[in-house]
């Protein structure tokens, strides 16, 4: 098959909004990154978001959509619609005619220890609503064959990581670091599959602090953290969680980590700590990789707070590791994922696997993903 043009589309476990981006390739080795475009969720919608964790609880078989799920779900998939057409009118949006969506959803609720995620998301509605072709629910094949189901972006690390501009080029082992609400970590070796898995609390235990306690969405530009200072008895026992022992595959549910321990702390104090909690929680992976990696490159929103990136690079070069923001090779780091699902997107149309035993734990690499043709559904 020739490359394909696709566009990717994320919601992640921040909730903060709709990355799109646009990518052109074969889904092995050939990538060309496009434009890509970033739709936030305006406070309400966010809230709502907030509140369907909650409602997914009660979930027990995949299909179940109790409370207003149903609504919501439609109501997600037709806000990805308008953001795919409000991508495609801009100027951005001419750079190609899109053959496939890559559609990931909102999660809702994961439980891979019961075989459970739920991405909200009709991908059959998106397909009508836009008239190109959506493949949606790509994490249940993988846990359908013993997976996490998560994290599933390694596939598209490797393949960046396999074409690295000068001087990174050749620098394996390297690693790539998305820290989004959850952060996790993609290791590149020279040759073989990529080892993968999730990390710990990205942003998400930040933001929900200075939105409580401060009244902000987010710590922008790590501006609150630099107030104030590291606690770091709070980041200890953060640490102490289990969950950082464990080698990989492993994936965490958004509510798996909770501002608790971060209890009675001053606004600033919070904001430093819970930082130095989410650049410790990923140096601890350095501990589960095959071998110490040279460089080190980080995703994600996670990579505009200093705090985050200044602990992390002294961490990780007293390891004699380098670390870089995507941008510094030339990528997107805002766009990486809703890329990968780009790129995901026209694997599955290949039937090539979107995950491996060493990404999530499946038995075998695996595809997945549904596809929905706009005529038939
Ligand atoms: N300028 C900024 N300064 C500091 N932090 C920022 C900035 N911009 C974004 N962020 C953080 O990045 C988060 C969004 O990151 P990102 O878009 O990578 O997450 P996501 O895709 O929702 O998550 P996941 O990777 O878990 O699916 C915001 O919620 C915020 O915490
Ligand atoms: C179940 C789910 O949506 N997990 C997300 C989440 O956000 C980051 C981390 O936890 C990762 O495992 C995954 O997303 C990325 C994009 C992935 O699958 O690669």
């Amino acid at each position: 098959m020739a490359a394909l043009c696709a566009i990717g589309l994320m919601s992640g476990t921040s909730m903060d909004g709709i990355d799109i981006a646009f990518v052109r390739t074969d889904g092995e080795n050939r990538i060309v990154a496009g434009p890509s475009m970033f739709v936030p969720y305006d406070a309400a919608f966010r809230r709502r978001i907030e509140a369907a964790l909650e409602t997914a609880k009660a979930i027990v078989r995949r299909e179940d959509r109790p409370g207003d799920l149903a609504e919501l779900e439609t109501e997600i998939s037709l806000r990805h619609a308008r953001a795919v057409e409000a991508f495609l009118k801009s100027e951005e949006g001419h750079w190609g005619r899109p053959d496939v969506i890559g559609f990931h959803g909102q999660t809702v609720l994961h439980r891979p220890a019961t075989g459970v995620t739920v991405q909200l998301g009709d991908g059959a509605l998106l397909a009508r609503e836009t008239g190109i072709p959506v493949v949606y629910d790509m994490r249940a094949n993988d846990m359908a064959h013993g997976g996490q189901g998560a994290p599933l972006v390694p596939a598209y690390h490797a393949a960046l990581a396999r074409s690295l501009p000068k001087p990174f080029a050749g620098k394996f082992p390297v690693v790539f670091i998305n820290i989004g609400g959850i952060s996790n970590v993609t290791y590149v070796p020279a040759q073989g599959a990529p080892v993968a898995f999730d990390t710990g609390p990205g942003n998400t235990l930040i933001d929900q602090w200075v939105s409580r306690e401060g009244g902000v969405p987010f710590d922008a530009g790590g501006a609150i953290a630099s107030e104030g200072g590291v606690v770091s008895d709070v980041v200890g026992r953060y640490l102490e969680n289990p969950f950082f022992e464990k080698s990989g595959p492993k994936s965490l549910d958004r509510n798996d980590f909770t501002l608790d321990l971060a209890r009675g702390l001053e606004l600033s104090d919070g904001a430093r700590t819970l930082a130095a909690v989410s650049a410790e929680a990923i140096l601890k992976s350095a501990e589960h990789v095959p071998e110490k990696p040279k460089l080190w490159i980080v995703c994600g929103g996670g990579r505009k707070n200093p705090h985050i990136v200044g602990d992390l690079r002294s961490g990780a070069e007293r390891v004699g590791a380098q670390v870089i923001v995507a941008e510094d090779a030339g990528l997107d780091g805002d766009a990486t994922e809703a890329e990968a699902w780009a790129y995901l997107a026209v694997r599955s149309l290949k039937g090539l696997p979107l995950t491996f035993p060493t990404t999530t734990g499946c038995r075998e690499p695996v595809s997945g993903g549904v596809l929905a043709e706009p005529q038939k559904s």
